[in-house]
């Protein structure tokens, strides 16, 4: 039996199901796909981690008496390519709606297994009794008790006889041959998962009262790591009930949410493309408004903070995630399919169906979302979660000198004269009374 293990969006050697499954000899492989990077600008900093994910990964299966041949090209060209000389293809499990179309087509040309490895739960399973889907996250949840409450979930144990193919494993392509700018990423990154998931372990007793402070370091930063499969959920769930700490209840139920979105994406795949719920909004349509907020250019310090932010190095605390999802959703009622696409380019973490079903829950219109009278109050917010305006100040420099009370008034610095910032796009309390009237009517309309 001949192999191909296809490394996607599990660039890891522990808890790996294409180790485990893998039979006898074995070619492992990564592909840079063309259809994806064509459309990515130079700069894209996600490339730059992956790449630097790859080489690790070529080094971990090298220490392991394996190799990694890397190839830039389509994926169906290099399987018709490989595939006389192979019997199957190993891959983990990708639900995203291009990588569902790419495995369909590479299936005619080779076998393909696919793994579920990327998430805790198969979405084909845990349904209600009837049969449906879950819709809602807490029943979803508790009826996993006896996952969720288990002190260790099995992983996959690595298969130590394979047997390497011989191939050119030399062969070498460079982030500039990729068509790619070495980026500068946040030092975080350059950390191993693990070692992140220890320091936050020091921590995750206060997880749940200091994770909407977004100017404290108090969340585990474990997103785009999971993103690319450096760790398993299954692993990071196994790390923290290992640990001696009491309070990791909360933490464990947010990776859920991972899962949760995972599964209604699976299971409502038109979710990517319609509001969830049915209802029909007529909404602003202003390419000025929706340029402003991606801009930053809003006159609300804590949105544009937010955004510049985001511009700037890829990333976003949650809390500002749904505060400025609450803003351009509600208060500028733009589409949150817009936001949604924006933060699929700017977003290291980037993933479809967390951030498909975030934005459809900030929006009122997703699975188990936000009621659509909950409108964020953007000053509330930035007075109650950066009150002296620490993280306003460290993104917007020439706010370095000012009153924090400011930031969180509206339009008081637009009118104070001392400071050359503009005034806000739009009136939040009558924005807010737009979006409650129009939310309510296409509600009723779709009764
Ligand atoms: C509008 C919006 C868009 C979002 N887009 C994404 C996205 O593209 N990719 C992404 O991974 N997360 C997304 N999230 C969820 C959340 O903001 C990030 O997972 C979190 O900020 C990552 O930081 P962390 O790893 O420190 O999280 P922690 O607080 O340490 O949580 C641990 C892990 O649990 C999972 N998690 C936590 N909260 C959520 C949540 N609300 N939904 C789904 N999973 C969660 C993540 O995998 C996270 O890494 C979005 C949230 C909003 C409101």
């Amino acid at each position: 039996m001949r192999q191909i293990l296809w490394f996607r969006r599990d660039l890891r050697v522990s808890d790996s199901a294409l180790l485990a499954y893998a039979e006898n000899e074995v070619l492992p492989i990564f592909i840079f796909d063309k259809n994806i990077l064509g459309s990515l600008p130079k700069d894209d900093k996600r490339v730059s981690f992956i790449y630097e994910s790859v080489l690790n990964l070529k080094k971990e299966l090298q220490s392991l008496g394996l190799d990694l041949a890397i190839f830039y090209d389509e994926p169906l060209n290099v399987f018709k390519n490989l595939a006389n000389d192979f019997d199957e293809v190993l891959c983990s499990v990708d639900f995203d709606s291009y990588a569902i179309k790419r495995d369909n087509e590479v299936e005619k040309i080779i076998p393909l297994k696919r793994f579920n490895d990327s998430f805790i739960l198969n979405p084909n399973e845990h349904l209600k009794s009837d049969g449906t889907p879950y819709k809602v996250f807490t029943p979803f949840y508790k009826s996993l008790h006896l996952i969720t409450q288990a002190s260790n979930i099995e992983e996959y144990k690595r298969n130590e006889n394979l047997k390497l193919v011989k191939f050119d494993y030399e062969k070498f392509v460079s982030l500039e041959e990729l068509g790619f700018q070495k980026q500068e990423l946040p030092s975080f990154l350059y950390k191993d998962a693990k070692k992140l998931l220890k320091e936050f372990l020091s921590k995750i007793d206060e997880y749940q009262v200091n994770r909407d402070f977004f100017y404290i370091d108090a969340t585990s930063k474990l997103s785009v790591h999971l993103r690319f499969g450096l760790i398993s959920a299954k692993e990071i769930f196994n790390i923290v009930k290992r640990s001696n700490m009491n309070d990791y209840e909360f933490f464990i139920r947010e990776l859920f949410w991972r899962e949760f979105y995972n599964y209604i994406l699976f299971h409502f795949p038109n979710s990517q493309k319609e509001n969830f719920n049915g209802i029909e909004i007529k909404w602003n349509q202003n390419k000025e408004d929706f340029k402003k907020w991606c801009e930053g250019k809003t006159g609300v310090p804590i949105i544009d903070a937010a955004m510049i932010h985001l511009n700037k190095t890829g990333r976003m605390h949650n809390r500002l995630r749904m505060i400025v999802a609450s803003f351009l959703t509600k208060n500028l009622f733009v589409d949150w399919k817009k936001g949604e696409k924006y933060f699929a380019l700017k977003l290291l973490d980037y993933e479809a169906s967390s951030n498909i079903g975030s934005w459809q829950w900030a929006a009122s219109t997703g699975a188990d979302a936000a009621p659509y009278f909950r409108v964020f109050n953007p000053y509330t917010q930035s007075s109650k979660f950066d009150k002296d305006g620490l993280f306003i100040k460290s993104v917007i420099k020439e706010l370095e000198e000012v009153n924090p009370k400011l930031f969180h008034i509206e339009n008081a610095l637009s009118s104070n004269l001392f400071y050359n910032y503009p005034k806000a796009i739009v009136d939040i309390s009558l924005s807010r009374k737009r979006a409650i009237e129009n939310f309510k009517r296409a509600k009723d309309e779709n009764l």
